[in-house]
């Protein structure tokens, strides 16, 4: 087993010594074991390992939906672990975007009105959030569809607008859960490209969990591997 602690010129997240457990009371599952790890801002992590070797867990951890049993996740000099649930959820609303393999778009909301959900949620106002939304569906090639609803839309336009919607804040941390593991391979490759631009125009860190080696190997400047809770392998290389 490895600890992974690469030394860093401008790190965004440290984790140390971080561990989950869910405790039953027959017997707990230990979803991470001991985890530390370094990520630098603008990096591009590629997550694999096999089902149920905590993947989605420490993904919930980077995203403030979930605190760890033991050690502390340092992000941007914050120790989130030890967040009230209050500024959990303005860490999740102003540094962090989520994507996952089912897109989660509300089926009676347009492309535009998904995309401005969470800015409804921040109380931003309308023309402001408008403005926002409208900008993050053009920068994922879809402004000509924001008045279309979800069911209107093929499977690679929908995550396209899930990512205006993880986007629209421009965060810092952007966490993606198997987001093309319900797309075909040609739309799963345009996907990928929205999260290699991003990261490279905004210097942002993606963290992306797949199954899939040689998406990870065309994604990844970096690519660490779980396997029963622990890290296993951390492999810096590769990407665009
Ligand atoms: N709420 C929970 N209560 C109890 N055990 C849980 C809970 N959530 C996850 N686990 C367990 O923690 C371990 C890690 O789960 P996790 O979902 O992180 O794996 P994963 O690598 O994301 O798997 P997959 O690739 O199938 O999504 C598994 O053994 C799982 O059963």
């Amino acid at each position: 087993m490895i600890s992974s602690d690469a030394t860093s010129d401008d790190p965004l997240i440290r984790l140390n010594h971080v561990s989950r457990v869910y405790p039953r009371k027959s017997v707990s599952v230990i979803a991470l074991r001991d985890i530390s790890l370094t990520i630098q801002r603008g990096q591009r992590v590629a997550m694999l390992g096999r089902s149920g070797s905590g993947k989605s867990t420490l993904l919930n951890l980077l995203s403030g939906i979930d605190r760890p049993t033991s050690g502390s996740i340092i992000v941007d000099g914050d120790d989130i672990a030890a967040h009230s649930s209050d500024q959990l959820a303005r860490y999740r609303m102003s540094s962090v975007g989520v994507v996952f393999q089912a897109f989660h778009l509300i089926p009676t909301l347009t492309a535009t009105k998904n995309v401005e959900l969470p800015f409804v949620f921040a109380g931003t106002p309308r023309k402001q959030r408008l403005a926002s939304a409208m900008s993050a569906l053009e920068a994922v090639g879809l402004a000509n569809r924001a008045s279309h609803r979800p069911s209107e839309l093929s499977g690679g336009e929908q995550q396209r607008v899930a990512l205006a919607r993880a986007l629209s804040h421009q965060p810092k941390l952007l966490l993606a859960d198997e987001p093309t593991g319900n797309l075909d391979s040609t739309t799963a490759s345009d996907i990928i490209q929205h999260l290699v631009d991003y990261s490279n125009t905004r210097n942002a860190t993606v963290v992306l969990v797949t199954h899939d080696e040689k998406l990870a190997s065309d994604f990844a400047t970096r690519t660490i591997r779980l396997h029963d809770g622990h890290l296993i392998d951390d492999t810096m290389g590769a990407g665009q």
